[in-house]
């Protein structure tokens, strides 16, 4: 098999024991089924959670906190404690892992969102496995990622994963909740993740974790969006993730054959960006940006609104509503100056506002 980059991301159920602790020994089995990976020559990113499962016990909670400063105390005092645990059981492999701890303004953010890319690329150039976790400390509710398996799909995102592999405590995805239904019906393979499903999916997951399969498929969307294959489920021992990736894993595949990787720019403009203005543009370059890859020149320009510069991104709206978004080469005085010359000067005309490199469709 050809070297793959697979995201494994892990839930707090499958690292927890009965009383909702970090369980060591699921960790160690984890770890060792990573390592597996390895010797083949995968590469391998872990989202890990399981900072409130290592530490609220050891701050004093007799259980679990459930308010959100509990859970972000008993996470800072487990955090380390559950990387010690990795590392002491990668190093038992002779692998390197390192940490990093990641917040949605992290992605917001340009500069901060390439320097994670530039992080990621480098560790996984020197052959480290690279731990995520939420950064929960200053993660609120507006800026989280709603929990790991969102960060597990944008991460699969921007480092051009083949595969996101989320274990849980249970094997793949059911129409329904199993443990509500017992007759629910197991999806084995999935070209999609419809609506429709995210519409019906149950939230509730079990005791430790966060948002339950739900969340899983919203995550699951966003990688299939990003070109990343996704499989949610199980499995035992230190073969598990190999035999996931061979395709016989215990769990449900999901993939979309007709969609490629796109590039980490392009990601960022779609998923992250904060729009600065909007440009409203003619039948002619709606049809030449959406369907022939064409750049959008100032010539298929009707208005532009907002006080943008070079390098913003800015909404890209046709004749129905928005159709996308990009980042502008030059700033909204300029592009009105085009506009105000159009009919004396047409070399302004043919002046590219917005790159075909960086354009995303959104429709
Ligand atoms: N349609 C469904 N199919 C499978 N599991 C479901 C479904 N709906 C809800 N669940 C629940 O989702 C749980 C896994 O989610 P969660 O506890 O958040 O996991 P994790 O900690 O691994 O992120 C399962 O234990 C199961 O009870
Ligand atoms: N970031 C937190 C947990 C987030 C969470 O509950 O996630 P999950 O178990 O993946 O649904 C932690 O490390 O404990």
């Amino acid at each position: 098999m050809s070297k793959q980059r697979v995201v494994v991301k892990i839930g707090s159920s499958s690292l927890t024991n009965a009383h909702g602790e970090m369980d060591e020994a699921k960790l160690a089995e984890h770890v060792q089924a990573i390592a597996k990976l390895r010797q083949l020559n995968h590469d391998v990113i872990l989202v890990s959670s399981g900072a409130v499962a290592a530490g609220f016990s050891q701050i004093g909670y007799a259980s679990r906190p459930v308010t959100l400063k509990g859970k972000q105390a008993a996470a800072a005092a487990g955090q380390g404690l559950l990387i010690q645990a990795y590392m002491e059981k990668f190093a038992e492999h002779d692998l390197r892992a390192a940490q990093l701890l990641l917040t949605r303004d992290d992605f917001k953010d340009r500069e901060r969102y390439k320097n994670a890319f530039n992080t990621l690329m480098e560790l996984l150039e020197r052959r480290v496995i690279p731990i995520i976790n939420e950064n929960d400390t200053v993660s609120i509710k507006e800026l989280t990622f709603g929990d790991n398996d969102m960060l597990s799909a944008l991460v699969s995102g921007i480092v051009h994963a083949d595969q996101l592999i989320m274990l849980t405590d249970i094997n793949g995805l059911y129409n329904e909740n199993p443990r509500q239904n017992p007759h629910a019906i197991k999806y084995d393979y999935l070209d999609r993740i419809t609506e429709e499903m995210i519409a019906q999916a149950d939230q509730h997951g079990s005791s430790v974790g966060t948002g339950g399969m739900k969340s899983k498929l919203e995550a699951a969307k966003m990688a299939l969006s990003l070109g990343v294959s996704v499989f949610i489920g199980t499995g035992k021992g230190g073969e598990k993730l190999s035999q996931i990736i061979e395709g016989s894993g215990d769990g449900t595949y999901i993939t979309n054959p007709t969609k490629g990787s796109i590039t980490t720019n392009k990601q960022w403009i779609a998923l992250h960006s904060e729009p600065v203005g909007q440009v409203y543009v003619d039948h002619g370059a709606e049809e030449a940006i959406l369907y022939q890859g064409a750049s959008l020149l100032a010539a298929g320009i009707r208005k532009v609104q907002g006080d943008f510069k070079a390098g913003d991104v800015v909404e890209v709206y046709g004749k129905n509503g928005l159709i996308g978004k990009g980042e502008v080469s030059c700033s909204a005085d300029v592009v009105m100056k085009e506009l105000q010359l159009r009919s004396s000067d047409k070399d302004c005309l043919s002046s590219r506002v917005i790159h075909r490199d960086r354009w995303v469709r959104l429709t």
